[in-house]
């Protein structure tokens, strides 16, 4: 991946603007008829009648081909996931145009078949350069590199030092056209863990958001604004990767490479993956075997993903491994997406070729449509462009302060009078060691305001827009929650009246207390709501936010305020039902304790009432009464 300057210059020359775009591209429809390594090998008795069929369909769709693909050189249109095969160089056992594959009586098409003489600007040229001509307008992107361990991927997204491939010239494109800063991040998904390939940080953690998606946390995005940049940083993701040797590849790419390119709302991905592998063939054992099943294992995850999405179903399982989690973008709805299939066409290895053009197949009935990339910014992207901003302001404070310090240095050095020279020599020094302190330093410090000021002035508008995209969502939602406790205010007081209208029926007392618990009991549930989902916005601290949740601790003191007084009235209420009632209880008792508390009084009583029974003695029976008298 080390590419020399030579190699550069060749590149930006190749890829000025204006130049014959699809000169390749043209010359190779102008001598395809009929196609040259169409069943040059490999013809046997049994698919003969196959590849007959099989020629008269590709003749036709040559033709058909040729009239479209010359119509696109004047007006592209590109579907938003196109699939393409890159047969490597080397002994050939297939059969193929530039459109399909043929093994046995199966045939697999494509966007495009490149030949093995195909070179990487004919690559770049046909796959990449529409995707990273849109990118720059906005529209997502993503190039995969798929295929068996060995097969080519790495050579064709990275290439050789005189020879770069996809990523090199992206960038070199990218450079040449566009004026906005890019930023880059490189990483790699190795036994299914993640690893920053640039900073070198392990075992990255992968976090979810509901705007954002997936996304890996703490992975370092390096600004870039010249190519230069962009080489090193491919120096060092190239010297981190893990790599190991097989018996199918001395340099084998043991992990999933996903490097990332934002340009504003847009990104465009660039995947290096891992290649298939079948264990017994690459003579995988120890480290490489368990690196194998991993890699196996999220392939295969992959495959899946692909599956659903091309026969329409509800559910995607993205979620079943960290590749296809962080895929999710780029193989949904609004991404610009070309999967290379890199392929191996000896004879040993069909198989895994077959399984290859099968997934290449799967993918080709995905359906996407395209939306360019211009949503509002999330929370999240305003606060990573925040701190971005931050942390370039204070690197180019360090920077000033080192130019200055070793401005200042050099001012002390060259006015030194140890200085063994001629005096008017040393006057010259002396004035420029004066200039150097009127213009450097003061200009240094210019520069910093200014950079100081620019970064305000980015920070206050992203401020503003982070309050205009609280606003909307919040001020809904707050208005629901307003009236809903309006509701129940009203609810409350009407309950209240009930209250003060059956007060001292003690029979209602119990059940309109239970009514108002109840009411203050929706009330809280109410506000805890509230409460939540504003803690839950307020994960990024937009200053909108803070005032909401001022706003609703307002409410909550005024309705805890309603419930106290409510619950004072009530209080008192049921003390004064009580005092009555226990003053008529106490009364009651109090007669009936004085009644019996003397021994006279009861002996008095006792005679009383015997008094009375006497006096009140119903009269007796005549017959009755004269037996009595008689005795
Ligand atoms: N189109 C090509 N032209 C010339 N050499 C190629 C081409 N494709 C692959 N090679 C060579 O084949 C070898 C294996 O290629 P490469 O490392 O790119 O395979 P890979 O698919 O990335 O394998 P793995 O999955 O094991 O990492 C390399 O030495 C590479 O230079």
């Amino acid at each position: 991946m080390s590419y020399n300057s030579k190699t550069i210059d060749l590149i930006l020359k190749v890829q000025e603007p204006n130049q014959k775009q699809f000169t390749s591209f043209q010359q190779f429809f102008k001598t395809n008829n009929p196609p040259p390594l169409l069943f040059e090998k490999n013809i046997t008795p049994k698919n003969v009648k196959a590849q007959r069929s099989f020629s008269n369909k590709t003749q036709d769709s040559i033709k058909e081909t040729k009239r479209k693909s010359f119509s696109q050189l004047k007006y592209p249109e590109y579907r938003m996931l196109k699939i393409y095969a890159r047969i490597k160089p080397g002994e050939c056992q297939l059969n193929y145009d530039k459109s399909s594959i043929l093994i046995d009586t199966n045939s697999y098409n494509f966007d495009r078949v490149f030949e093995q003489q195909a070179t990487q600007g004919d690559i770049f040229d046909v796959v990449a350069k529409q995707t990273v001509d849109d990118f720059l307008n906005n529209i997502n992107g993503c190039l995969i590199a798929y295929g068996q361990t060995g097969s080519g991927k790495t050579f064709t997204m990275f290439g050789e030092s005189n020879n770069p491939g996809i990523v090199l010239r992206t960038f070199t494109h990218l450079f040449l056209r566009n004026q906005e800063t890019i930023y880059v991040s490189i990483l790699e998904i190795y036994k299914d863990h993640i690893y920053d390939l640039v900073s070198g940080v392990q075992d990255l953690k992968m976090k979810e958001d509901l705007q954002l998606g997936f996304y890996v946390d703490g992975l370092k995005r390096i600004k870039v604004d010249k190519l230069e940049n962009c080489q090193e940083l491919l120096q060092i993701a190239e010297e981190n990767r893990h790599v190991a040797e097989t018996k199918l590849n001395a340099l084998s790419s043991r992990s999933h490479l996903i490097l990332t390119i934002q340009m504003g709302r847009a990104k465009l991905y660039l995947v290096d993956l891992a290649g298939s592998e079948k264990v017994n063939k690459t003579g995988a054992i120890g480290e490489t075997l368990q690196e194998a099943k991993k890699i196996n294992y999220s392939l295969s995850c992959l495959g899946h993903v692909i599956q659903c999405l091309s026969q329409g179903q509800d559910h995607i399982p993205y979620r079943d491994s960290k590749l296809t989690k962080l895929l999710m973008d780029s193989l949904q709805a609004d991404c610009r997406t070309s999967i290379i299939v890199a392929i191996s066409p000896e004879n040993k290895n069909q198989d895994e070729t077959i399984s290859s053009l099968k997934f290449a197949q799967r993918a080709r009935f995905i359906k996407k449509e395209i939306r360019i990339a211009t949503q509002k910014k999330t929370y999240r992207d305003l606060e990573l462009e925040i701190s971005q901003l931050k942390q370039e302001l204070l690197e180019t404070k360090q920077r000033m302060s080192q130019t200055s310090s070793v401005s200042q240095f050099q001012c002390r050095y060259i006015t030194d009078s140890e200085i063994p020279c001629s005096e008017s020599l040393r006057l010259t020094y002396r004035s420029l060691n004066t200039e150097n302190k009127e213009n450097c330093v003061p200009n240094l410090k210019i520069q910093e305001n200014s950079a100081q000021l620019e970064l305000d002035k980015k920070i206050n508008q992203i401020q503003i827009e982070l309050q205009g995209l609280n606003k909307e969502q919040n001020f809904d939602n707050v208005k629901r929650q307003v009236a809903k406790i309006n509701e129940l205010t009203i609810e409350m007081k009407k309950t209240y009246k009930i209250l003060v209208s059956t007060q001292g029926l003690n029979n209602n007392h119990l059940q309109i207390q239970c009514q108002f618990i109840e009411t203050q009991q929706e009330q809280n549930k109410q506000l805890q709501k509230i409460a939540e989902q504003i803690s839950n916005m307020d994960s990024s601290k937009p200053s909108f936010n803070i005032a909401i949740n001022n706003m609703i601790k307002n409410l909550q003191k005024q309705q805890q305020q309603n419930i106290d007084d409510m619950q004072c009235k009530l209080e008192k209420m049921y003390y004064d039902i009580k005092k009555t009632a226990t003053a008529q209880d106490y009364n009651l008792n109090h007669l009936a304790l004085k009644l019996v508390a003397s021994p006279n009084r009861q002996q008095q009583y006792q005679q009383q009432q015997q008094i009375k029974r006497s006096k009140s003695k119903p009269n007796m029976n005549p017959s009755v009464k004269y037996l009595k008298n008689k005795k």
